[in-house]
């Protein structure tokens, strides 16, 4: 397989779990469309998002994530290295970003201050842009909601039944992150990348990215990074760690990196992206579910990512 396929979710049923877990197992990033997301929904958080980076630094820093390690806020340029979360020593990435956990709390009291913490409250800028929260909430709910979808695809991809993960992720902390990698006036330094290489943590990511030069790309199983497109309404899907955990790595989670734009002067370069990380619920065993001999050691779901997050923010 060369590139991301474009997956259409109102697909008949059967055609489409073959090709999820082709394309899971080959490349592990696909993009969908018919995926029934209001472009209405997606636009407003998209457009708030936009808003939000352009207004002063010191506005965007007022709703800094308050302690390193904490994780929902702002981030400012330089502020992240995700080439680090790999335990790589990579230079900072040319990236900002705002990032907004739960929008409500799960039934029942938490596991312990880990689970907690995935549920901080997040620092919302009030005043100029009262549309960030409000947009933001409606977004959260279509993708969670898109990713249930995708992780009962999933589950028959797998040979299970599709209500299998579904009381796995249903007090899953998934966060919201918008990404905004502005214009590089100066070279980078030597390896400075817009995002460096790395893996995601959890379940499933659904990326929203814009059409514009300097973007994402995947590493093939070949070794040849290759260009993921933008396609209009369509969402970038990938697999994370822990499910390509919880499969026995029959699925992959691939390393992925956003490169620099061309420097041809003139040409407008700035680029966003928006991210929903979709995760499994904090308490839940992860062991293998293939019935092949397990490559690793059971995991809790939510420890272990907050583990490689802190270690992406230099806090461990
Ligand atoms: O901006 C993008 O296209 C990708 C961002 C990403 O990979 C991440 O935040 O994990
Ligand atoms: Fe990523």
């Amino acid at each position: 397989m060369t590139g991301v396929p474009v997956l259409d979710l109102a697909a008949p049923r059967e055609r489409l779990v073959a090709e999820l877990d082709r394309t899971c197992r080959e490349i592990g990033f696909f993009q969908v469309v018919g995926h029934g997301v209001p472009p209405r929904v997606a636009d407003a958080a998209w457009r708030a998002a936009r808003a939000f980076f352009d207004l002063p630094l010191a506005e965007r820093m007022a709703v800094a994530m308050p302690s390193p390690g904490y994780p929902y806020g702002y981030s400012p340029v330089s502020g992240e290295s995700l080439a680090r979360s790999l335990g790589e020593a990579g230079p900072a990435d040319l990236k900002e970003s705002f990032n907004a956990g739960p929008f409500g709390v799960p039934p029942g009291g938490f596991a312990d201050a880990g689970e907690a913490q995935a549920y901080a409250p997040t620092p919302w800028p009030d005043g100029p842009l009262p549309s960030l929260r409000t947009t933001w909430r409606a977004y959260h709910g279509e993708l969670h909601a898109l990713s249930g979808r995708l992780m009962s695809l999933a589950a028959t991809a797998l040979g299970l039944r599709p209500d299998f993960f579904a009381d796995k992720i249903d007090r899953a902390a998934g966060s919201l992150r918008a990404l905004n990698y502005p214009e590089q006036p100066h070279p980078p330094a030597p390896g400075q990348l817009r995002a460096g290489a790395h893996t995601d943590y959890g379940m499933l990511t659904v990326l929203r990215q814009d059409d514009a030069p300097g973007g994402l790309q995947v590493r093939a199983l070949d070794g040849r990074w290759v260009d993921v497109p933008s396609v209009p309404g369509a969402f970038v899907v990938n697999i994370g760690d822990l499910l390509a955990r919880w499969t026995n790595d029959r699925w992959r989670s691939t390393l992925h990196r956003v490169v620099n734009p061309p420097r041809s002067p003139g040409a407008p370069t700035r680029r966003q992206s928006m991210a929903f990380f979709g995760n499994a619920n904090w308490s839940t065993e992860v062991s293998s579910l293939t019935g092949e001999r397990p490559k690793y050691p059971a995991v809790l779901a939510g420890p272990h990512l907050m583990g490689k997050f802190r270690a992406s923010v230099g806090s461990t």
